[in-house]
């Protein structure tokens, strides 16, 4: 999943490696004597015996940098770079990065990563990066990674709470409607969830607020047949909101744990259809309204995320189709761009091809060597 990004994450990682090459030789005799005696001391004690750095580290070398670095801005003066190279570090100075997130950026952009998401990512390498030294025994790419690992973490994971724990704490029944454009896989991920909720436990029922397109109670009532689960339904032409309360009440008197109230698929500029979530918001009161795209439709998904949330708030995402070589943006920017999370990964078109979203095992599939 998301190998393309993965590959351009890893062309990062090189990049990085290849321009603080240059950085792991010791500083010539021109930087040795710009460094003054003491630092000359201390290259010379560094190099010829590491197990003197931290003496090295802690005594006039240590004074001499502090001058040093008063009289320099962000830039490591030559000292701090000699002393660091006489401790066995390597530092990490602004030029090594340049061309290297400059790819970063691109590969980003190139992966439909949205914007505000990519410079995010970038600004928290740069930070964790810059001025970093690195021990001997470390190298330049696990320096990376992590740099990476928690830059990814920082903008996927925004708002993530735990689903299952939700579903369990909350009064029952818990009514979860389900929002997106046409042909996304709202329906399909409906009766996804619904053996996702089985397999641990939940009871639910199905209502179809799809009132609007024709066929549309035919294909949730084939799901439903096929998963034995109850389904409330009205005449095309009816009210989306009254389908779904009827939902809620079969549920209370059926003791059932989960409605899932599927809707029309609606463009977020369908004012008649965006005015219908309103009212079941109001008539209804769900406790969670999730989103559904697909991974593949990369920004699409992003901006389209951001005007339902707009319109009528979202609790969170499923993003489909992630079985389709999809480019990994919209996994990476929906949270960040709406601060509400994904809550799952549609992976195939069976019953069991629903993932819980970690973003985590995300960060970790991403940047990950094997
Ligand atoms: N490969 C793949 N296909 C999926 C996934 N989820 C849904 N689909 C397929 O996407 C198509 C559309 O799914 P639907 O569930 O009908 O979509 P919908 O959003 O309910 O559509 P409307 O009712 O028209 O708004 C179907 O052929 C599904 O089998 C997924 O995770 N992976």
């Amino acid at each position: 999943m998301f190998d393309g990004l993965k590959d351009k994450l890893s062309g990062f990682r090189e990049d990085v490696e290849e321009s603080t090459e240059a950085e792991e030789e010791p500083p010539d005799d021109e930087t040795a004597a710009e460094s003054g005696a003491a630092a000359s001391d201390a290259s010379a004690e560094g190099v010829g015996d590491t197990t003197d750095a931290a003496a090295v580290e802690s005594d006039s070398a240590e004074a001499a940098a502090d001058d040093d670095s008063a009289s320099s801005d962000d830039e490591p003066s030559t000292f701090q770079r000699a002393k660091a190279f006489a401790t066995g570090r390597i530092i990490i100075e602004e030029e090594d990065l340049e061309e290297p997130l400059w790819n970063l950026e691109m590969a980003l952009l190139e992966s439909d990563v949205e914007m505000s998401v990519a410079e995010q990512i970038l600004d928290s390498v740069r930070e964790s990066m810059l001025g970093e030294s690195r021990k001997q025994v470390e190298t330049t790419g696990e320096l990376v990674e992590s740099a990476l690992h928690d830059a990814l973490l920082d903008v996927i994971a925004v708002g993530q709470f735990d689903f299952e724990q939700r579903i369990a704490e909350a009064d029952k029944p818990v009514t979860i409607v389900f929002t997106g454009v046409n042909g996304v896989g709202k329906t399909t991920s409906i009766a996804k969830l619904s053996e996702w909720l089985a397999d641990r436990g939940y009871s639910s029922v199905l209502a179809n607020g799809d009132t609007y397109r024709a066929g549309a109670n035919e294909q949730i009532r084939e799901h439903a047949d096929r998963l034995g689960r109850d389904l409330i339904s009205h005449d095309q032409g009816g009210d989306p909101a009254a389908v779904i309360y009827d939902g809620v009440e079969y549920a209370a008197a059926n003791d059932i744990d989960v409605v899932l109230g599927d809707t029309a698929g609606r463009l977020h500029t369908s004012d008649d259809l965006m005015a219908q979530l309103e009212k079941i918001d109001r008539v209804v009161d769900p406790d969670m309204t999730l989103f559904v795209d697909e991974a593949v439709a990369g920004q699409d998904a992003v901006n389209r995320a951001k005007e339902f949330d707009d319109a009528a708030a979202i609790d969170g995402a499923i993003l489909t189709k992630a079985d389709a070589d999809s480019s990994g943006g919209a996994a990476i920017s929906v949270a960040y761009v709406t601060g509400k999370p994904i809550l799952f990964l549609g992976t195939g078109q069976g019953y069991d091809d629903i993932t819980l979203f970690d973003p985590e095992d995300l960060v970790e599939s991403l940047i990950d060597e094997e």
